[in-house]
């Protein structure tokens, strides 16, 4: 119960690495607010987890699970999350996670097609929940770190993405963005003992991922790739596993600003997945963060 006493929230934490993320933090001890749409507003998947089932995981594991509507697309609805946040825990937070993404779910992700043969649009959909969203939620924190003065950690779900070419352009442009965002406010928030880290998971077995590959609802190319990496990827929770690890680092400020690798960090820290395995460091990865 490393992280008891702890304030966190998780951004798009009802299904996918979000889910893991918050899932570990709870077993940690920590109070972990988690967001996720209104289930009223979207389209739903009965064989996805919701909000309310990651947060009574998260309460069962012995932390606190508070799921909270939010749509990461909504400036005003991220604004009353964490006035709800500062209001019930006399201004304390300890972690921000930004992870909510909304690409996922949209076919168009996968699609294969070059950036011309899109709509420009697709630039809004990978881009506003996901990199300009992350923005947003890192202000609202920050001004709580600010004012509370007690330093705390920003953990940006990024990919490797950010460097080489994966799925499409707006994608890869997104990632670099989310790197860079957090190269900046670390910068900034530096002085305040603040540390901001982004976070490259490789292939993670997600809910979403799995349900496509059974329904074979993939482009034959990364249905391929995806089943073939199926059992060597990483759990959600292996993220989650990273996350723990950094949180309760004494010297976590000597990483801030730089992307790290869930594997490295299982290295550096000695933790594995939850099934045990010991996750290989991904060698072209390794030559990624060192370009
Ligand atoms: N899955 C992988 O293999 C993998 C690997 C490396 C990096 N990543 C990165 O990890 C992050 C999470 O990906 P994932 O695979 O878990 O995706 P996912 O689609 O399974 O989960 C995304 C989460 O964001 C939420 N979300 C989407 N739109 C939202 C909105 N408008 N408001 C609030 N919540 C919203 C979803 O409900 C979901 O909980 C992404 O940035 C992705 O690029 C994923």
């Amino acid at each position: 119960m490393s992280l008891r006493g702890k304030v966190a929230v998780v951004t798009g934490a009802s299904r996918g690495i979000g889910r893991g993320i918050a899932l570990q933090l709870g077993e940690a001890g920590a109070k972990v607010y988690i967001t996720g749409r209104d289930p009223k507003n979207k389209k739903v998947d009965p064989s996805l987890p919701t909000l309310e089932s990651t947060a009574q995981e998260i309460t069962k594991r012995g932390g606190q699970g508070i799921p909270v509507y939010v749509d990461h697309a909504n400036d005003t609805q991220v604004k009353q999350l964490f006035e709800q946040i500062a209001n019930e825990n006399k201004d304390q937070l300890d972690i921000l996670v930004n992870n909510a993404f909304a690409a996922a779910d949209s076919p168009t992700l996968f699609e294969g097609k070059t950036f011309w043969e899109n709509e420009p649009e697709l630039w809004d959909t990978l881009t506003n929940v996901g990199l300009r969203s992350n923005y947003v939620a890192s202000v609202y924190a920050a001004r709580l770190f600010v004012k509370n003065n007690r330093g705390g950690l920003i953990v940006n779900v990024s990919s490797a993405g950010g460097k080489a070419y994966f799925f499409n352009v707006a994608y890869g442009v997104g990632k670099a963005g989310v790197d860079r965002l957090t190269a900046d406010t670390a910068h900034e928030l530096k002085l305040y003992k603040v540390a901001v880290v982004s976070l490259w998971p490789a292939q993670v077995k997600t809910e979403l991922v799995q349900n496509k590959v059974e329904k074979e609802e993939l482009p034959p190319h990364l249905l391929e790739y995806f089943k073939k990496g199926l059992p060597t990827s990483e759990s959600i929770e292996y993220s989650g596993k990273a996350v723990v690890a950094l949180a309760t680092d004494p010297d976590v400020l000597n990483k801030t600003g730089k992307i790290f690798t869930t594997a490295g960090l299982g290295k550096e820290y000695g933790f594995k997945d939850i099934d045990g395995r010991e996750i290989e460091v991904n060698s072209r990865y390794i030559e990624l963060l060192k370009s």
